[in-house]
């Protein structure tokens, strides 16, 4: 008998389940049962949406589902196409035997939304495969191909054709067979010689890799729960836990995060043009200008998504040392992937090569610059592009703040010319940020975007202001980070409280990997310091505001951060990585200090949290009144996947969302009236309007914004 199923379960798809196996249990001609998915996806888990009304949520009602299969007298066999994750996978480990596609997944990825398995999978899965590759499954989230868990013995054959008849054919062979040594729970779990050590070894590995985040850690006791008692006991600690994660604001933070990297493909412009009307042009081929760490970086993403690369650099000595740092990526990138040179062949001209010479851009499809940040550069290299490449070639920007009109208005072809803002390291990090000029067409806009989901990246779609989103709103998140310190603070103890809130690194830190002198040649080049300042400007002011020079000292003293061996930090060499508190800083913002005539003061971990996120956001409710952002969940999604925000608190705005905007608008009104110089503590107007219409969910924030997009 086959019961089919749903891509991911409802309380429908639940009830036929359990209506087919008691039919087939009751009827003597059956004498097998084969469980298979649709349309050859076998199913995903539960619906994440129905998490919001928990007691009806058929996550619940699943686990007696797989005891119902479990205990049937009639032998069950998965058939798993596509993917069995969650609550599918469960399924399936209720099931008697099971058979995987070659190209399956499989997964238990309920820690990634602030869960854990919650229909039996953290005591049946142990018993499968062992408390190891269980616990690594269970705390990861991973998907792991049908090879591996055919290795694994999660699963008992691989078929390479139909997998629904080969389900089948084993069905029959084992007719008649005896079912309780298939049976899971009533298996023991596989000793290990060390196993309390074992446990609480990946317990501290993974507290400390999940930086607060809850659902990690209550999985470690699940399936310790599972090693330590009977089958039944454990199935009650599994639940305790389930229902302990299933009310948490983490596990609502990150089922939030899930939809909203889903919303933002439903990208929309305030001039009209949307995802649902742009055409989005094939790339088939693309060139890199600029070798530098962004360069490299985008070139190996490219080719790791299977798209022919011409790399360029200036001259023969910048492209031999691009080309070696490529290489090297590449080597790298290989060793990770089964097979990984074969698929990536990037020692083959016609997937790679490098040049100084422009005419081999003449027919790619798609060019991303990626040279300095100075505007004249990148104008100037716009411009050629513009006579050389064929007429329908996109022109990328890979500026993370500069005007993408600016650079557009040195080609002839301002409609093909975006911004995509790639994050380092650019074959790392999800996020390209993906920035529209004035004259940007809806098909740039929709092949940047096809691009994104090329190198498996989430695009983000933003207006040009100068730092877009992601940077924008990271400036006045710094400059509250350095006022403090001007205040009484130290970087160590700024950091610290960030890093506590889920940051995996503070300001300081971070400021001091990306290079202090990244900043100070922007500021340069803004005419904020350096030579290009007018005599008799204050020290501490610019353009009638508060401004610390802080930055633009260390860097007169050469200390650029990580690169130069100190910064904010001190580092055992130039290029070290670890950093330890300065003395020498922490007299020279004492001498500060003096020097301005600052008497220091202690400042609570509250304040410099609020004072650092409250100006992020703050900047973030602007974005969207502007219409820089079509809504909240952007400006999240970028945080989450760029700037390292902790996932488990959902992103800057939907933070806001939780800490209530009341608070967020009387805490910064608080710091604005003490530091009424600092604009960034101003509370935006826009903060103040929600709040004064009833501080509505964030999901209707943008039906109070003056612009609008139109419907989706
Ligand atoms: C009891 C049990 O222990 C527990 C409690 C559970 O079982 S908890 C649940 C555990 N299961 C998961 O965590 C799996 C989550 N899904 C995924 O990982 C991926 O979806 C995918 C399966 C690997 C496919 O990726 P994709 O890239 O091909 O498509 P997509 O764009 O991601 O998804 C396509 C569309 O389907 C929607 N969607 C996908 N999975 C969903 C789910 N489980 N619930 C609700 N919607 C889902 C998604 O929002 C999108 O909608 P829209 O934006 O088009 O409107």
């Amino acid at each position: 008998m086959v019961i089919e199923s749903l891509f991911y379960f409802s309380l429908a798809v639940l009830q036929a389940l359990e209506d087919g196996l008691k039919k087939a249990d009751a009827d003597p001609s059956v004498k097998a049962v084969m469980i298979c998915g649709e349309n050859g996806k076998f199913s995903a888990g539960a619906d994440i949406r129905g998490f919001s009304a928990p007691q009806s949520h058929p996550g619940i009602g699943l686990a007696p589902i797989v005891s119902l299969i479990e205990s049937s007298e009639k032998p069950v066999v998965a058939a798993i196409e596509g993917v069995a994750l969650g609550g599918g996978l469960e399924v399936a480990l209720g099931c008697h035997y099971r058979v995987a596609h070659v190209k399956a997944r499989m997964g238990l990825p309920e820690v990634t939304i602030g869960l854990l398995p919650g229909a039996e999978g953290t005591q049946r899965l142990p018993r499968l495969i062992g408390v190891p590759a269980a616990l690594d499954m269970i705390t990861t989230g991973k998907h792991i191909p049908a090879t591996e868990a055919l290795k694994l013995g999660l699963v008992d054959e691989i078929a390479e054709e139909n997998t629904i008849e080969a389900a089948i054919r084993l069905a029959n062979k084992v007719i008649g067979q005896p079912l309780a040594p298939r049976r899971l729970s009533l298996k023991p779990v596989p000793t290990l010689p060390n196993m309390e050590a074992f446990l609480r070894e990946a317990l501290v590995k993974v507290k400390k890799q999940a930086r607060g985040c809850l659902a990690p850690e209550l999985c470690v006791q699940a399936v310790r729960a599972a090693s330590e008692r009977p089958f039944a006991e454990g199935l009650r600690r599994e639940r305790e836990l389930f229902r302990l994660l299933l009310s948490s604001g983490q596990a609502r933070a990150l089922q939030y995060a899930f939809f909203a990297e889903r919303a933002v493909r439903r990208w929309a412009t305030p001039a009209g043009a949307s995802w649902s009307s742009a055409n989005a042009q094939p790339v088939r081929s693309a060139a890199v200008i600029g070798l530098g760490t962004m360069g490299r970086g985008i070139v190996t993403s490219l080719v790791k998504a299977n798209i022919p690369v011409v790399a360029l650099e200036q001259d023969l000595e910048n492209l031999k040392k691009g080309r070696k740092a490529v290489m090297l990526l590449l080597e790298r990138e290989a060793m990770k992937m089964e097979g990984g040179a074969q698929r990536l062949d990037f020692h083959n001209p016609a997937r790679l090569q490098f040049t100084v010479d422009f005419d081999l851009l003449r027919d790619v499809d798609l060019v991303i610059e990626a040279v300095f940040e100075n505007m004249a550069l990148k104008k100037e290299i716009f411009h050629k592009l513009s006579k050389i490449c064929k007429p329908g070639a996109l022109l990328c920007t890979n500026t993370s703040a500069l005007n993408i009109n600016e650079i557009a208005s040195a080609t002839s072809r301002p409609q093909q010319v975006i911004g995509t803002h790639f994050f380092s390291p650019a074959h790392v990090m999800r996020l390209l940020e993906i920035i529209y000029g004035s004259h940007t067409s809806p098909s740039a806009i929709a092949t940047a975007m096809q691009l994104a989901k090329a190198l498996n990246k989430i695009g983000v779609v933003v207006g040009n202001c100068f730092g877009f989103v992601g940077n924008r709103m990271m400036f006045p998140y710094v400059q509250q980070a350095v006022f403090l310190l001007e205040e009484g603070s130290r970087p160590e103890a700024v950091d610290e409280v960030l890093e506590d809130f889920g940051f995996k690194i503070g300001p300081f830190r971070m400021s001091d990997l990306a290079g202090l002198d990244v900043g100070w040649r922007s500021r340069q080049g803004q005419g904020l310091t350096g030579p290009s300042l007018p005599a008799g400007t204050p020290a501490r002011q610019r353009h009638g505001q508060r401004y610390s020079p802080l930055p633009d000292l260390l860097c007169e003293h050469g200390r650029f951060g990580q690169k130069t061996g100190h910064g904010w930090y001190l580092y055992e060499k130039a290029g070290g990585r670890t950093a330890t508190p300065d003395p020498w800083l922490h007299n020279f913002l004492a001498r500060y200090r003096d020097t301005h005539g600052i008497k220091a003061r202690a400042i609570d971990q509250e304040e410099i949290l609020e004072r650092c996120l409250f100006a992020l956001i703050n900047e973030g409710f602007a974005i969207l009144a502007e219409g820089i952002a079509s809504g909240p969940e952007h400006l999240d999604v970028i945080y989450i996947n760029g700037y390292g925000w902790p996932r488990h608190r959902g992103g800057p705005m939907f933070y806001a969302s939780t800490v209530g905007l009341p608070r967020v608008l009387a805490k910064l009104e608080q710091y604005s009236e003490v530091h009424p110089d600092v604009p960034g503590l101003r509370p935006n107007a826009f903060l103040r309007k929600l709040v004064a219409v009833g501080s509505p969910p964030l999901q209707e924030w943008m039906s109070y914004v003056s612009w609008q997009s139109p419907k989706l």
